[in-house]
């Protein structure tokens, strides 16, 4: 069986690759960065290095690497003959890729079981984004092309830190992880990936885990950042970045809870589980890091004005979570560039145009005013 995975970074390696190796595929991993790349092809083997409680070393065999950017003809044609393609590459760039799946689906053989196709990244209906690029893409040839290929929304869950350049290929990770794919597309015929477990109906688990894991996660790196804190398992034991913290993931427990139906004792033990996780004192992982692109973070389906929006809407307290939109203005950090890109939003734009035009939010909506007067306090410091 062979897997075709872009984005061969932090989770392609340390996680979506390891996952599709043991379950049996060859994986052919294609990304943008040719020193990773040479790295990939020079290597026969990578180890991803699981740390913290019941972490244990993990090799990984059997994988090629091309260069998308360079050997854009040799992609199409693993695709042409691949069993999966997944993604990890972050949801703005799965646009640049679509094109190259499209075309590696008019390569395919028009008798060759359909390909299941999956964008493992951090946001609801990944997959469905990027279904909707391959068919622009496409064109008129979309109506042949369709057959071929099986699209399947998927969450994904492992904390993978930004890594050291002396490792090399090889991944440090935590123990924990959890993938989540989507059943009914696959109509009986799920791929035998061994790791991820298929689920019906894929909201409850994609919303519990970017409104819990990713909230608090995004809240502890721009709380701890304003704290003066790099490391993300020195901001969670802060006692006051804590406090805070553990105020925005009871808010959207509360919602998750009460929209999908959760059992509220098995939502506080998933809560408290993550708040151990973001503590692993093994874990190098950074504020930097982990409140990258806070434009992104800040858009209208994404972990902050999401849940808050819901909550809002059903006349619920949203204030810890008004609190971290308020810290996530400030977060700066001269190698993010949408931190910089906000910055100059924030020069340029009065308040209310900036949350109209960040967060997506209409003047009329119930958290408008709250999250411009956050702005507002922002640009007058
Ligand atoms: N790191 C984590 O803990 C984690 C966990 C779950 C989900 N995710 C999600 O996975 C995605 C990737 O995150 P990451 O932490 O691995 O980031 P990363 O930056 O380590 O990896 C992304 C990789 O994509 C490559 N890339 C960029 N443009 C490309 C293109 N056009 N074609 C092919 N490859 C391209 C980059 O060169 C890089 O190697 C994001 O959506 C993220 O939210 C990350
Ligand atoms: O990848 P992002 O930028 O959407 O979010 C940063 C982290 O919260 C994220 O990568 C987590 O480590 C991951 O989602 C854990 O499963």
């Amino acid at each position: 069986m062979k897997a075709v995975h872009f984005g061969a970074g932090n989770i392609g390696r340390g996680f979506v690759g390891l996952l599709l190796h043991d379950a049996g595929y060859d994986v052919v991993f294609s990304d943008v960065n040719p020193v990773l790349i040479d790295q990939l092809k020079a290597a026969d083997r990578y180890t991803v290095h699981e740390v913290g409680e019941g972490g244990v070393d993990r090799v990984v065999t059997g994988f090629d690497a091309v260069n998308s950017a360079e050997n854009e003809d040799a992609v199409v044609q693993e695709i042409a003959t691949a069993d999966v393609v997944t993604t990890a590459v972050g949801p703005n760039v799965l646009r640049f890729i679509a094109p190259v799946i499209a075309k590696g689906l008019a390569a395919r053989s028009a008798d060759a079981a359909p390909v299941a196709v999956m964008a493992c990244e951090n946001a609801i209906g990944a997959t469905d984004t990027l279904r909707e690029s391959i068919i622009e893409n496409a064109g008129g040839d979309w109506a042949t092309l369709q057959q071929r290929a099986v699209f399947a929304n998927t969450a994904v869950d492992r904390i993978v830190p930004a890594q050291d350049a002396s490792s090399g290929i090889d991944v440090t990770v935590e123990a924990f992880y959890e993938w989540a794919i989507e059943r009914g597309p696959f109509a009986g015929n799920e791929p035998p990936i061994t790791g991820a477990h298929f689920v019906d109906d894929l909201a409850p688990y994609i919303e519990r885990k970017l409104f819990t894991v990713n909230t608090g996660h995004a809240s502890t790196a721009y709380f701890g950042f304003l704290a003066g804190i790099d490391k993300i398992s020195d901001a969670i034991t802060d006692p006051n970045v804590g406090a805070k913290v553990r105020r925005v993931l009871e808010e959207t427990s509360a919602y998750l809870v009460q929209t999908h139906g959760l059992d509220v004792a098995t939502q506080d033990a998933y809560r408290e589980t993550i708040l151990t996780r973001f503590a692993n004192p093994h874990l190098p992982d950074t504020v930097q890091r982990v409140g990258r692109q806070p434009l992104r973070k800040l858009s209208r389906h994404e972990r902050f004005i999401g849940p808050a929006a819901a909550i809002a809407e059903n006349g619920g307290s949203c204030d810890a979570l008004i609190e971290a939109i308020g810290a996530a203005l400030q977060f700066h950090i001269p190698e993010d560039e949408q931190s910089q890109e906000m910055a100059d939003l924030l020069e340029e734009l009065d308040a209310a145009q900036f949350t109209e035009q960040v967060t997506g939010l209409e003047p009329r909506h119930p958290l408008f005013d709250r999250v411009r007067d956050e702005v507002a306090a922002v640009k007058r410091p």
